[in-house]
This record gives structure tokens, sequence and C-alpha cells, in this order.
């Protein structure tokens, strides 16, 4: 494939061909200390072991996740039973030292169990994860068991084996549990560490009840810990034999710097040391005040337990509702909260009073675990920087920023030749990651723009991975799991992404115009919110923040959480060359709060073939000062932000434009007439030689009509439209095509290979704009240009109908064709007189009494024109009209049938003095209805 790239300068088009070649697969990006990128060539068995698969299931994934849960049972879910062993050093063991002496035992193990992960994360993905584990048990059961021997009052050992002992083997293997997961799971990954999370509570709801019922039996404190040690240093062991790691070691940097230069991350993560500073207390002291305020003994033992249940509910309901009322809503009010119930403690002075306080406590702490971390990773600019812990069923339902110890996917995907010679802002290539990672990124409810323009240009990978993800973990057959998306792109989309969205119901809300049968079937039923918008205006009022007024989460200043953009090249500056369509791209960009980019390598680099503007919002927008179509007023790529660019994704699907649709007998019939018309026209004078830049619609007629004019009279002519297809290529091949400008090219495959490989033939003949430009009124209404567009039916006085079939049923969407229609010098609208039904081939008549929905308006079309013959409605009264287009346009079928009733409404309303556009109101979609109830539009008659 040829590699097409234009001088980034605009009007140079100096192309540099090169073979597109994905042989040298097997080099890979290596960042090299100063955080540059460099290339370095692996053998191909080396590549080949490096390129990550997830197995996603199976027996030794699960067993390593049953590891996980055995060591997070026994060692988060003890550090959380550790109010047993204060209320039991306070009243028994530790007498000769304080209530706050004790405390710090407990205190130094939690700080251990969270801080010494920061450290043994970095040698797991060292590959010594095994290592790790070993030492960490065994100074788990050197430590317990010594406890075991330790002597009353002696402070020094049980702070040593209770607090440093087990602090440290905890904290080494805790955050293994969850990085290991890594290396096995991707499309379940929430799943397993939802598994492995849920070992904690569940330890948290054992231990304390093992422990006060051991420790207070005949058996004593010693033997009770003997015991527990015996059991959690058996399934330690367990777990040592299970915790093998699969992916091979890696040597990652430990960018600490980069993080605290993150002022919001910065901030919350000082913030979160004070909430975990805070978070253990009760939990420490409950038993032991339970047991000081007299509560019975028996009871208070369970009070831990029942805090640590309580948190269950409130690590996962929360969070669960955190993607509907935003994480940090969600995050202050339960960290607010927890710090008001602590002080309720002092109020707790029986049992009653110490199950309401456990309860509570254990509701809203729960809840602060899961959301400050949920928090924390809400900061993250980079996906790679985050790891979903998240499971409806289980403990956690967060996204914790666990940065050096989880296996940073993008870190193994592995950039190909042709990626690195695409992407040349090397600091963009450290944000490779694969689209499966980033699918449990996108919340419900989330507010997604996509590029793309008429089946090009859009984003393929990372929507499939979406529509996967959500379809693999059957998340739509769950109200509380399932995902509808608000979703934003300038025209239609491949319907491999677009209908599959619309299929898996994932689609809440879709702007502005769309193709695909079951996209249109969602918004027939009453399950997607569409609403058809001018396509020169959609750009700008999202910009202007119309579409995002009910959105509540995210940054209020951008209308989007996320733009999936698709490129064919990025330039050293992070700008955007987009594919074969610009659309509505430059805004989304411009609008999202994060940005996807998908490099698609596949299709060539299409650099220099656009003409960017950025969209300025009043008072400040400026005009476009463009007179000729070849004019330029922009530059080659789009400007983004690189600080939003969160990950970069490789992408090889080809376009999905499919087949345009061919031309017939009655299409070229109808670009005969209107070449006879515009022939005639240029006689007359009124029209020069070149005729003026024409815009042409979409489907068969507009395809044929271009097709016609490769064949006409006429040189030098010169295109202003949204969309080119595959007559445009004829056209180009005739020489009576000078130059073309568009903001989509919708060639069919075997179009655009022609069109790539003759590339230097087309090159100085076309340009690629935004849509906003592209269908600009004011450029229209300037250039004169000559627009012509199908509508489903049209009405004996010239309003039509472009979008709502017998009224209601919306098709495709008004698209562009009322931009142009009504500014353009010419406004013709073209359809075949009638369209066939199941029962009778000429059911539907196009030319109709009064149009069931109206797109266009009398005021705005000059020419009908139809198989029949053309309709000249310029300086036509409506009363002139309505013979003109019956006699012309409508079907010998219909002609007298609609005459008939144009004749009886004008002698019916004349009678009344009403008679500037008659109609017999009773009748006028008599049509129509008999249409619905007996499948042709043939009636009787009109009494
Ligand atoms: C991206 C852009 O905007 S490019 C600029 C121009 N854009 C536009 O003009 C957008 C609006 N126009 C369009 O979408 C198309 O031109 C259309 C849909 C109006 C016509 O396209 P065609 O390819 O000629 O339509 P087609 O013959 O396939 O008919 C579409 C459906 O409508 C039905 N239909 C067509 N006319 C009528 C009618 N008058 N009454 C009832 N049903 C009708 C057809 O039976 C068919 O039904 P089906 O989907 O069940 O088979």
């Amino acid at each position: 494939m040829k590699m097409l790239r234009h001088d980034s300068t605009a009007k140079s088009n100096s192309v540099s061909s090169k073979v597109d070649s994905r042989t040298d697969d097997n080099e890979c990006l290596e960042k090299k200390e100063d955080g540059a990128a460099v290339v370095v060539v692996k053998d191909e068995e080396e590549s080949t072991a490096a390129a990550p698969t997830f197995p996603d299931g199976g027996l030794r994934a699960w067993a390593v996740i049953a590891a996980g849960f055995m060591v997070q049972f026994t060692n988060f879910g003890y550090i959380n039973s550790f109010g047993v062993y204060q209320d039991f050093y306070v009243r028994e063991y530790l007498t000769n030292f304080t209530p706050s002496d004790i405390g710090w035992i407990g205190g130094t193990q939690i700080c251990l169990n969270f801080s010494v992960g920061a450290l043994t994360g970095r040698y797991f993905d060292r590959g010594y994860c095994r290592l790790i584990m070993l030492v960490s048990t065994v100074i788990y059961a050197v430590s317990l068991f010594m406890l075991s021997l330790s002597h009353k009052n002696a402070y020094y050992q049980v702070f040593l084996t209770n607090g440093v002992g087990l602090g440290i083997a905890s904290g080494m293997s805790y955050t293994l549990t969850f990085a290991i997961i890594g290396h096995y799971f991707s499309r379940k990954r929430s799943l397993a560490v939802g598994i492995v999370a849920s070992g904690a509570a569940i330890g948290a709801i054992v231990h304390p009840i093992m422990l006060n019922r051991l420790i207070n039996s005949h058996l004593g404190f010693h033997t009770a810990v003997r015991i527990s040690a015996a059991m959690n240093v058996s399934l330690l062991a367990i777990a040592c034999f299970f915790m093998v790691p699969r992916l091979p070691p890696r040597q990652d940097k430990f960018p600490i710097l980069q993080w605290v230069r993150e002022p919001e991350y910065l901030f919350l993560l000082i913030g979160s040391v004070f909430v975990f500073i805070g978070l253990f207390f009760a939990a420490f002291y409950l038993q032991l005040d339970a047991i000081l305020h007299g509560v019975d003994k028996n009871l208070a033992f369970y009070s831990l337990s029942i805090l640590n249940a309580a948190s269950f509910f409130g690590r996962t309901i929360p969070t669960a509702l955190a993607p509907r009322l935003g994480v940090f809503n969600i995050g202050s009010f339960f960290t607010t909260g927890t710090g008001v119930i602590v002080f309720f403690m002092i109020f707790m002075k029986d049992l009653a009073g110490t199950i309401v306080f456990a309860i509570f406590f254990g509701v809203f702490s729960g809840a602060c675990v899961s959301t400050t971390t949920a928090m924390l990773a809400n900061t993250a600019k980079n996906p790679n920087e985050t790891f979903a812990l998240s499971s409806p069923n289980t403990t956690m339902r967060v996204t914790p920023r666990l940065r050096n110890a989880l296996p940073a996917s993008s870190s193994t995907v592995q950039a190909s030749a042709a990626l690195k010679e695409r992407v040349r802002r090397p600091a963009l290539l450290k944000k490779l990651a694969k689209a499966e990672d980033l699918a449990p990124l996108f919340k419900n409810d989330d507010y997604i723009g996509w590029s793309g323009f008429t089946g090009v240009g859009y984003p393929k990978t990372i929507p499939t991975a979406i529509a996967d993800h959500v379809e693999s973990n059957n998340l739509q057959d769950d109200p509380s799991t399932k995902k509808k998306f608000n979703l934003f792109v300038g025209a239609s989309v491949g319907p491999e992404v677009e209908d599959r969205w619309a299929r898996l119901d994932m689609i809440a809300r879709r702007y502005p115009h769309q193709v695909g049968k079951d996209i249109a079937k969602g918004i027939n039923a009453g399950r997607i919110e569409f609403a058809d918008k001018h396509l020169s205006m959609f750009p700008q009022d999202l910009t202007y923040g119309y579409y995002n007024l009910k959105k509540k989460h995210g940054d209020p200043r951008k209308p989007l959480d996320w733009a999936i953009v698709e490129a064919t090249a990025v330039t050293e500056e992070g700008h955007i060359v987009p594919g074969a369509s610009v659309g509505a791209t430059p805004e989304i960009l411009q609008s999202a709060e994060k940005i996807i980019i998908e490099v698609n390598t596949r299709i060539p680099n299409l650099e220099g073939l656009h003409d960017i503007n950025q969209s300025f919002v009043p008072p400040h927008r400026q005009p476009y000062i463009i007179v000729h179509p070849q004019d330029r007023i922009g530059s080659t790529a789009i400007p983004i932000d690189p600080d939003r660019v969160v990950a970069i994704v490789e992408s090889n699907k080809p376009d999905n434009t499919g087949l345009n649709a061919p031309e017939n007998d009655e299409s070229k019939a109808i670009a005969g007439h209107l070449i006879n018309f515009l022939s005639n026209e240029v006689q007359a004078g009124r029209l020069p030689r070149s005729l003026l830049p024409l815009q042409s619609g979409i489907g068969n007629v507009a395809n044929s009509i271009i097709g016609g004019l490769a064949d006409g009279p006429f040189d030098g002519v010169q295109v202003w439209t949204e969309v080119l297809q595959d007559t445009f290529i004829r056209f180009f091949d005739s020489g009576k095509l000078k130059f073309a400008t568009a903001t989509s090219i919708k060639f069919s495959p075997h179009g655009f290979d022609h069109f790539y490989a003759n590339w230097e033939t087309y090159k100085d003949r076309l340009l690629l704009r935004s849509q906003q430009v592209a269908n600009s009124p004011e450029i229209i209404r300037r250039l004169g240009v000559i627009a012509m567009n199908t509508p489903l039916e049209v009405d004996i006085y010239a309003h039509a109908n472009s979008t709502n079939a017998l009224g209601s049923r919306m098709l495709n969407g008004l698209g562009g064709s009322a931009d142009f229609l009504r500014n353009a010098k010419l406004s013709i609208m073209h359809t075949p007189s009638a369209r066939p039904t199941k029962t009778d081939p000429t059911g539907i008549s196009c030319i109709v009494p009064f149009a069931s929905h109206i797109d266009q308006t009398e005021h705005d079309l000059d020419i009908i024109v139809t198989e029949q013959g053309l309709a000249d409605l310029r300086g036509l009264s409506p009363r002139e009209r309505a013979p003109v287009i019956i006699q012309n346009c409508a079907h010998p079928d219909y002609k007298d049938m609609l005459m008939e009733y144009y004749e009886r409404s004008l002698h019916e309303c004349l009678k009344r003095g009403a008679g500037h556009e008659p109609h017999m109101l009773r009748n006028a979609f008599k049509m129509h209805i008999n249409l619905m109830e007996n499948g042709t539009m043939k009636v009787k008659n009109w009494d």
C-alpha cells in the first residue's frame, strides 16, 4: 500500500511514496532513561514471546486467583481484625502500657501493609514474585509463632512480631495478589480482582470471631495465636505454590517526580493519607470500647465482624453508584461522613449503640476505602496508570492508581514499525495501549465523540472492544451494570460499530445523523434519543455546550468525556492527521476531556489532504475567507492538547464503506433531465460553461448524476460538497472535473484501491475540510453552489421530506441537505417518481399532496426532477407550482389522482377566500393512510 504524505505547508502537495510494511513488527519500543522512545530490534522469537495475550481463564489462571484470595484472607483480612488484639492487650496482656502505646502496634502493622508494596511491586515486575511470596510467608510464620511465645507485658516482643513482622509480611504479598492478575486476565480482569479483594472482606469477618472465641476459651492467648498462625501459614504456603507469574519480567521506570508535578493527584494523595490515618481508629478500638462500657463480652466480640461485614456494603454500593453520581461527590460525602460518625463513638455506651455505630462506621469507612482509590484513579491522565478493580458482586468497585506494581499493559504493547513512522511525537508512543484494556474505562452515561463521516475515518478498534467488553461480560442484562452512552459523530459511521452498539442497546442518545438498519430500529423503537440537526450546525452546537446541558458528571467545561478519533498520522506537535473524512473531528477533539487516538496504519498517511481550521465561538467567530473551492484557510492537521491524550491504539481495520448504490435506468434518466436543464442554463447565460461548484447528496441518483456529468458537455467543473462517491473518480478521470472539496471521501473498497493507486493524478485536485466549513451557509451562498439532494417525497407546492417515512419513521436524518438547499444558487431535489411496496411496484408516490414531514420548505427549492421530467419552480407562485410538479414529475399512475386533488382543493379554498396554497385538509394525508392500510398510495377517490 502506498503511503501518501504531503508537505505540511498549505498548498504544497509534494508526495513521498513509500511502501508501508508490517514485516518489521519484530522491532519493539523501549523507553530510555530520559523518557525518549528508542527502537530496539529484537529477534523474532523474542518478539513473539513478548506479545501479550491473556488466557482470561483456565485452571492455571483461576488457581492464581484462588491463591490471591487466600493471601488477602490472611493478610489484609487479619489486619482488619487487630481490634481483637487491641482489646486483649489493653485489658489483659500489656497492662503496663496505655491504649495509645498499644495502638502503635496496629498502626505500624497497617502502615507497613500499604507501604511495603511500593517496593515489592517493582521487584514483582522484575520477576521476583515467587521469591517475595516465599520470604513473606516465612516472615509471617516466624512473626506469628514468635508472638505466641511472647511474654506478658513484653511490649517490644509484641511490637516486633505483631506490628513490624506481620506488617512487613502482609505488605510484601498484598500488592502482588493484584499485580499478578494482570498476567492472566484482561477481559475478566474486574471479576478476578473482585474475587481476590473479597478474600480480605471475608477474612475480616471470620478472623475476629475465631480469635475472640479461641483467646477467650480454655486454650488461652498463646495457643489461640498458634492455631491462627497454623491456619494462615498453611494457606500462604498453598498460595506460594500457585502464585506463578506468566509474563516476562520488565524494567519499568518509577516516575514519581512526574506524578507529584500533577497538582490534582498530589493534593488527592495528601488528602488520602489523612483519610487513611483516621480510618482504622474505630476498627482498632471498637471491641475494647464496647467492653469497657459494659457490653457483654460474648456480644462485643462480634462488633468487629459486624463492622467489617457492613464495610462490605460500603465498599460495593457507593462505588456502584459512582458512575451516576460522580466519584468525587460520593467520595467527599463518605469521607466527611466517616469523620463525623467517628465522633459518635463517644456516645457508644451499650450494645445497641455499639451495633448501630459498627454498622454506620462500617458502611462509611468501607466507602472511604473504595472511593479514595477510585478518586485517585480518576486523576490518572493515562489509563495505563490505572487498573480496574471492579466487580458488581464483590468487595471493591474501584480503579486505584497502582502505577508501579501493576503490569501496565501498554508497556507490553509493541509499536509496529509502521506506527513508529506514523506517530512522530515519541512521547505519545509511551501511551500506547490495547483497546481491550481501555474498554472497561467507559462508564455508563459517558458522553463520547467519534471521528468519522459517512462510514469513513471512524474509530474501529476501541468501539469494537467496548462492545466486546459489554457483550462478553453480559453487562446489559443487569440494570446495575448496563452501559448506555451518549454518542456524537459528525455523521454516520460503519455499521459494524454503530449498528452493533445499537443492537447491544449501548446508545442512549445519538446526534446528528446515522445510517444503519439497527440504529434506525433503536430510534424508531424509542430506545435511542436521536435528534436530527443540520450538519453545519452540529459542531458549533457541541462547542456551545447545547448537548451536555443534562450532563452532571466530569468537567463542566467539556461537553464530552471522551473523543475517540482515527488518525492516519500524528505530527511532531502531536496534531492529528485524519483519514478520508474530517467531519466534526476538530470540534469533537476541542470538546473532549480525554482523547484516545486510533492510528490506522492500514490506511495511507493522508497528510496534506486536509484543510483544518479551529472553531471559535461568537463573539470571536471569524469569516471563512474562501472564494474558490481550492482556497485553503487552515492547517493540514488538527491541533490538540497532547496532555489530554490518554492513550494511543494501533488499528489496521479498513473503512467499511461497502458498495455505492449502482446507477440504474431511472437515475440515468434523472441525470439526463438535469444535464439538459444545466445546458440550457449555460446557453441562457445564467451559468458559466464550467457551471458553478456542485454539491451532490447521497444515494444512487446523486451518484448517477455525477456519472452523467463525466460524459456531459461541461469542462473545468468544480465541486463543493460533503461526500464524494464512486462516480467522482470517473468524473476526475474524464478530465472534466477540475477540483473537488468535501468533508468525506466515501468510495467503495474498489474505488479506494483505484484512488490510492493513482494518487499522483488526484492529489492536486482534492481537499477535505471540516463539515462546519464544507456545509457553511456563508460559503455555499458566496460560491453560488448548485445543490442536488434526494428526498423521500415532495409535495405539490415543493415542501420536501428527507427524513421521516410516513411522517414518523426516521431513516437517516437530514444530513447536510438543508444546509445546501437553503443557500444554494440552484436548489435541486431529485427522486424517483414512485417507489415499490411489497404489493405494488409503484405503491409509493414520491409526489404527494402534502409532505408528511417537512425538512425543506417551498421557500428553498428551485427544481424538482424525477425520471418523468423536471419542474422548474423558479419564480412560480404555489398555484403555478402544483400543476408543473404534477405534470412534469409525478408517475403516470398518480398524475390524474394528484391533479384531481389539486383542482378540488383549489375550488374549495378559493370559495372560502383561502386559496393561496390550496388543500383539502381532510384528504391531505389520504394517500399516506392508504399506504399504511393497503400497501399502496393509490386512493380510489377524494370523497
Ligand atoms: C451525509 C449527508 O448528509 S450527504 C447530503 C445529503 N443528505 C441527505 O439528503 C440526507 C437525507 N437523505 C437520505 O438519507 C436519502 O437520500 C434518502 C433516505 C432520503 C433516500 O435514499 P434512497 O437510497 O433513495 O432511499 P431508499 O430507496 O433506500 O428508501 C429508504 C427507505 O425509505 C422508504 N421510503 C422511501 N420513500 C418513501 C416514501 N415516500 N414514503 C414511505 N417510505 C418511503 C423505502 O421504502 C425504504 O424503506 P426500507 O428501508 O424499509 O427498505
